[in-house]
């Protein structure tokens, strides 16, 4: 198939997801009859569903379809009263400039990108005086030193298109942190990485120690001190490939914990620098109450983040993206709907089909392993992302990272992961996410083989008979 022609389908595709993916937009419908039009073409999806098909077998507990009814949706309320802001648990740290071993040293710093999303370059003041702690990209260069030696000269890398690299350096300049908290991490050994030590996240590690996640999840190392401090030692994923492009979608249908939430009722603490987050994306964003206030909760906020971006509608979102080039974006708090995701989605692997099926299988076989996993069974994966890592030599892979809010479940108890929730349950929706994300990746991936995807009539319907779909999302409307 012409390459034009099938970026038409797979254009087709992004909207027309599926008769439950319609489903899914269907508010957005109402205010677009050309995105639902796209809804109703069906035939590229379902070509991409058939490949899905024969990349993965069914999910043992397919989801079903959610709406993006947000107003219509139940989020526990939280009661606000003023008691002042609460800080931030960002780590205050000023001495992390010492890093590691290496010719060209990491550094791992408290510097950050907006999430205003700007991909201009600005001063470093602008860098350090930023509110965020996403994008950040920071690379201690150490000009030609040897291993061993120490020094403080460092770069710092915001978002640079076409970066004069030299091959011998180009390996070097991948460290990224696409998402999280300031100067959460440290460079360590070659291939390693060092996390700001966590009790829950170390117990997490163990416990995947011997599960079936476990060739899905960095390598961990063990607990190492440095600086006074402990740290999670943990392979770099990013460490074995060559200039890599990598994306970071937080995934699940809730961000917080519902401890946070009981915790926020009882105590509720105004938090002043969420509050400036929020209205930073959108001035709307607080009621009239909140502004007078100039704080909001942090359930309250997180919330918030889950309705502007694509978590409460397709369970996961984007956080932040960095490409080959340099670029660096983490401008998706307001990427919202199945369109503008896929539409990230393509540019992040440039309409690389190759890439493409690669993420899908990777993608298949975490699906598989999550029906086995007694890890995940047992705990409530909350703010846990997937990597998705490529670079030019065709090499894609995904990985689960950060489970510093997952948590284990009381004994004897069990997760779905694909049911709603609701406050009590401590559902998270992971599978619910995961299978719109492959679903909206598919999207992307319906160029060839091309006349072996086409549909014939009779299959123009998903799945397997009777208009059952082979896989579907989950439906909101059932709580
Ligand atoms: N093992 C790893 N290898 C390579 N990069 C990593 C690894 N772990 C994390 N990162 C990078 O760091 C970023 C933040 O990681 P992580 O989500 O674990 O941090 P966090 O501070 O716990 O985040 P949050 O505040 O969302 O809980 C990721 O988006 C990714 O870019
Ligand atoms: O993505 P944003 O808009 O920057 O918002 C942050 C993000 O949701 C983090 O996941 C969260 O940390 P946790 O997941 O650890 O709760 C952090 O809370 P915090 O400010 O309390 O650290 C939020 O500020």
């Amino acid at each position: 198939m012409p390459k034009q022609q099938r970026r038409r389908t797979s254009k087709e595709a992004v909207a027309g997801i599926s008769n439950d993916g319609s489903r899914l937009e269907r508010k957005q419908c109402g205010k677009s009859t050309e995105v639902c039009n796209e809804l109703q073409s069906e035939t590229a999806t379902a070509q991409c569903q058939r490949k899905a098909a024969r990349r993965s077998p069914p999910s043992a507990a397919p989801p079903s379809a959610p709406t993006e009814r947000t107003e219509e949706r139940r989020v526990p309320q939280v009661t606000i009263t003023p008691e002042g802001c609460g800080a931030s648990r960002e780590m205050q740290q000023g001495d992390w400039d010492e890093v590691v071993e290496g010719p060209l040293r990491r550094k791992l710093s408290n510097s950050s990108i907006s999430s205003t999303g700007s991909s201009l370059v600005e001063s470093e003041d602008d860098i350090l005086s930023d509110s965020e702690s996403k994008g950040i990209i920071t690379l201690e260069h150490l000009g030609g030193v040897e291993s061993g030696e120490h020094t403080k000269s460092w770069w710092k890398l915001k978002t640079v298109v076409n970066w004069p690299f030299v091959a011998s350096q180009r390996k070097r300049l991948n460290w990224v942190q696409l998402a999280g908290h300031k100067g959460n991490f440290k460079a360590a050994g070659e291939g390693s990485i060092l996390k700001k030590f966590s009790e829950n996240e170390k117990q997490c590690f163990e416990r995947l120690s011997g599960d079936a996640l476990q060739p899905f999840v960095p390598q961990f190392l063990g607990v190492v001190e440095k600086d006074g401090e402990s740290f999670l030692h943990m392979t770099d994923l990013l460490a074995t490939f060559d200039l890599p492009n990598v994306m970071d979608c937080k995934m699940g249908i809730r961000t917080y914990l519902e401890e946070e939430l009981v915790r926020a009722r009882d105590r509720p603490k105004l938090r002043k620098d969420l509050y400036e987050k929020m209205v930073e994306v959108d001035g709307q964003g607080p009621t009239a109450l909140e502004h007078a206030q100039k704080g909001v909760t942090k359930p309250r906020y997180m919330q918030w983040r889950e309705t502007m971006s694509s978590t409460h509608t397709l369970g996961f979102r984007i956080e932040g993206i960095k490409k080959a080039d340099g670029t660096c974006r983490t401008d998706f708090k307001k990427t919202h709907n199945q369109q503008d995701v896929t539409a990230v989605f393509r540019d992040f692997v440039e309409e690389d089909d190759s890439i493409v099926r690669s993420y899908l299988g990777r993608l298949a076989e975490i699906q598989q392993v999550l029906q086995t996993s007694e890890f995940f069974k047992r705990h409530e994966v909350v703010g846990s992302s997937l990597l998705f890592i490529h670079d030019h030599t065709g090499r894609a892979e995904v990985w689960l990272i950060d489970f510093g809010k997952t948590s284990a479940l009381p004994e004897g108890q069990m997760l779905s992961h694909a049911v709603p929730w609701q406050e009590g349950n401590r559902e998270d929706g992971y599978l619910w996410g995961l299978e719109n994300l492959v679903q909206l990746l598919e999207a992307v991936d319906c160029g060839p083989p091309g006349e072996e995807t086409r549909a014939s009539p009779g299959e123009e319907t998903r799945g397997s008979g009777a208009g059952e779909p082979a896989s579907s999302f989950l439906d909101p409307d059932a709580q």
